[in-house]
């Protein structure tokens, strides 16, 4: 049970008081983002991100048990038709969070920690039995919106500065009321508040790119999160590789974040006793089944009273509980030498482990649902008051159009370096040089070879905008389910910012080439022919793009997307009407399926004429729709061919979308 002074900060709505912050929240910048907090900044004469939370939520989870399918691996091709085999990750775990405490969950790696915050966070992929509940109510798209999640991995754009990542956050999470100035100036708050003034230019970076440590690249992450002063601010493992004053500092802060009304709930690994003593509540997990859920101050009571008191030498009560969850019981250390803590056999361990579980179960259990059952009668009813997550909690923080924007720009920055990467623009320049040279100076007396030509510009510019696309949405994947698992923006503005946002060097790319290739290799040479190829390449281009797009969004997998553009494009080399001039007419509708079949035929179609004539004889000339390749390939009808590259270059992205909004979170 909560102390009642402690039940009245949580529930007491505007009377929650800022004077119990840390003294880590001196920032003297004034608070922009809640004006309803109006009182509260006069009051303090400064503000900080650790302010006031305006919407506080009990979160409860009652009897939540998870069990996964295990993938069968006996080797053989054939499986034999017994079901899979299922494991039990989370059995029958309790307990309750209010506005204003900070809950830790320990346990063993593997206990399940991580598991049930995914849980708690509504983002558990499958179904879990039992009830998690936000102030009485399943979880929904407002609380998403309220809710901080910090995953155990940084997920963040490696060529962002910390102060970019931070202010792109701070432009899509904070609502529209707030001016570009003052949604700036929150994510200025926070670079202050977490400590990462020294590195706020510097670049995130990531595994392949040394960028900032690997602290202060949790800290961003955390950062993110406080920036939309969250209700319920959920952390795996927040303070794993940080030393331990910069741990204690982001633990106090989260206390700080708790303290202004806010539930907070963490995974934790082997915190400092000076860690522990900032803990509310813990539940401590063994295998999956709770052994302790409850006040983190009266734990080692707790267990003292269940036959396990801790050693006369205790320096860590968070060691002590690890231990307990291992089945290492303080008896079966012989003068508390570390060497003996392995000593116990299995069999002790487990039944050590069984011990816990009963007696919480005997003992523990119905105090914690008897304490789930009071607080629905009593704070429930006044936060369902004073809360509303309806009406336009129910709307997207930012508009459609100011999402694509700041996508966009996001994108571009992010991109600089790829898109103008000076290795792709010398592969194209060194290839369009080299095939300049080849085709030298090529006329009308070689048809054969300027139809190759022509040929080669419709699949160089097939193969080269596709495999570039396929990386897209396969590499984004981890940042978009992050960003869309909290309600950050809108799939379709993400998606057309993504796909404006390579526009330029995709059109940039082959316009450089034609213009190098075109006059090198002596086609044509009008203003208007030249103009004509140029557009028809481009229109290739975004339609090779748009396949790319849409392999790489229905496969999310690089090898898989790789390997059957590969075969697609091979196809469309072979069906395309250049190297077979009379596909057998059970496979002829192969062609029709290739862009670069209607690409090579309208760039035919733009270079000759009618009264265009090649030597085919000594002395003699014949009409160049008459030349085989040529004639095989039917130019007329060439507006049939731009609306079959429409059909496509729509159709393509279409699936793309389709596929993205099947697979990510909504
Ligand atoms: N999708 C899954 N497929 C297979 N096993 C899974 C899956 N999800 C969780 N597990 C298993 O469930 C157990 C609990 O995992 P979880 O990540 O919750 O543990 P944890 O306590 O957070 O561990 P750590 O502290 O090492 O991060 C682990 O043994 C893990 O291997």
């Amino acid at each position: 049970m909560m102390p009642p002074e402690q039940e009245t900060r949580a529930t007491s709505g505007s009377n929650i008081v800022l004077a119990e912050l840390p003294a880590l929240s001196s920032n003297v910048s004034p608070c922009l983002e809640d004006r309803m907090a109006e009182q509260l900044k006069a009051r303090m004469g400064e503000c900080s991100i650790l302010r006031r939370s305006l919407r506080p939520v009990t979160l409860k989870f009652e009897d939540v048990v998870y069990s996964i399918k295990l993938k069968k691996s006996d080797g053989y091709c054939f499986s034999s038709p017994d079901p899979k085999p299922e494991r039990t990750i989370l059995n029958g775990v309790t307990g309750i969070v209010r506005p204003g405490e900070l809950l830790a969950m320990l346990g063993p790696s593997g206990s399940g920690k991580t598991t049930l915050l995914t849980a708690l966070a509504g983002r558990l992929p499958g179904k879990f039995s039992g009830s998690i509940t936000y102030n009485g109510r399943p979880f929904s798209g407002s609380i998403k919106r309220k809710t901080g999640f910090v995953t155990q991995d940084d997920v963040l754009y490696p060529h962002l500065t910390v102060l970019e990542t931070l202010t792109y956050a701070a432009l899509l999470r904070l609502p529209n009321k707030l001016t570009r100035e003052e949604k700036v100036e929150q994510a200025e708050l926070v670079i202050a508040e977490l400590g990462l003034m020294i590195c706020r230019n510097s670049i995130v970076g990531g595994p392949l790119l040394r960028g900032v440590s690997g602290g202060e690249r949790k800290r961003v992450s955390i950062g993110q999160e406080m920036l939309v002063n969250p209700s319920l601010l959920l952390l795996d493992e927040p303070t794993s590789g940080l030393d331990s004053t910069t741990a204690q500092r982001i633990v106090a802060t989260l206390q700080g974040l708790a303290r202004g009304g806010r539930t907070v709930v963490t995974t934790i690994h082997q915190p400092s006793s000076r860690l522990f003593r900032s803990f509310d509540k813990v539940v401590v997990l063994s295998d999956g089944y709770p052994i302790y859920s409850g006040s983190a101050f009266r734990a080692l009571d707790y267990f003292a009273s269940i036959g396990y008191a801790p050693g006369a030498h205790l320096v860590n009560p968070a060691d002590f509980l690890l231990d307990i969850a291992n089945g290492v019981a303080p008896e079966s250390k012989q003068g508390d030498q570390p060497d003996n803590y392995g000593r116990s056999d299995h069999g002790d361990l487990n039944s050590i482990k069984q011990r816990l579980i009963s007696s919480y179960k005997k003992n523990l259990h119905s105090m914690v649902k008897a304490e789930l059952g009071l607080t629905s009668q009593v704070s429930e009813s006044l936060l369902a008051g004073t809360t509303s997550f309806r009406g336009s909690e129910e709307q997207w923080m930012t508009s459609w159009w100011e999402q694509f924007k700041v996508l966009l720009s996001r994108g571009l920055k992010e991109r600089k370096h790829e898109s103008y990467s000076g290795l792709r623009i010398f592969q194209v320049i060194s290839v369009s040089i080299l095939s300049g040279l080849l085709w030298w100076h090529s006329d009308v007396s070689h048809i054969q070879d300027q139809v190759g030509l022509l040929f080669f510009f419709s699949i160089f510019w097939g193969f080269f905008p596709m495999f570039n696309a396929i990386f897209t949405f396969p590499q984004e994947r981890p940042m978009l389910i992050k960003e869309r698992s909290s309600g950050m923006y809108r799939l379709s503005s993400y998606y057309f910012a993504r796909i404006a946002g390579d526009l330029p060097m995709e059109l940039v790319l082959p316009t450089i080439f034609v213009s190098v290739t075109y006059w090198m290799g002596g086609l044509r040479p009008s203003p208007v022919n030249f103009l004509l190829t140029l557009l028809i390449i481009l229109y290739n281009v975004l339609v090779s793009q748009g396949l790319g797009l849409a392999l790489g969004a229905i496969l999310m997998e690089l090898k898989q997307a790789t390997t059957l553009a590969s075969v697609t494009m091979l196809v469309f080399l072979l069906a395309s009407g250049y190297y077979i001039q009379h596909i057998p007419a059970f496979i002829v509708w192969l062609k029709y399926t290739s862009f670069s079949h209607y690409c090579y035929k309208l760039l035919v179609g733009v270079q000759y004429t009618e009264d265009d004539y090649y030597d085919c004889g000594i002395g003699l000339h014949c009409k160049i729709f008459n030349f085989p390749a040529v004639k095989n390939l039917g130019i007329n009808n060439m507006g049939l061919d731009v609306a079959a590259l429409t059909v496509m270059l729509v159709g393509y992205r279409l699936i793309a979308y389709v596929a993205l909004r099947i697979g990510q979170p909504h």
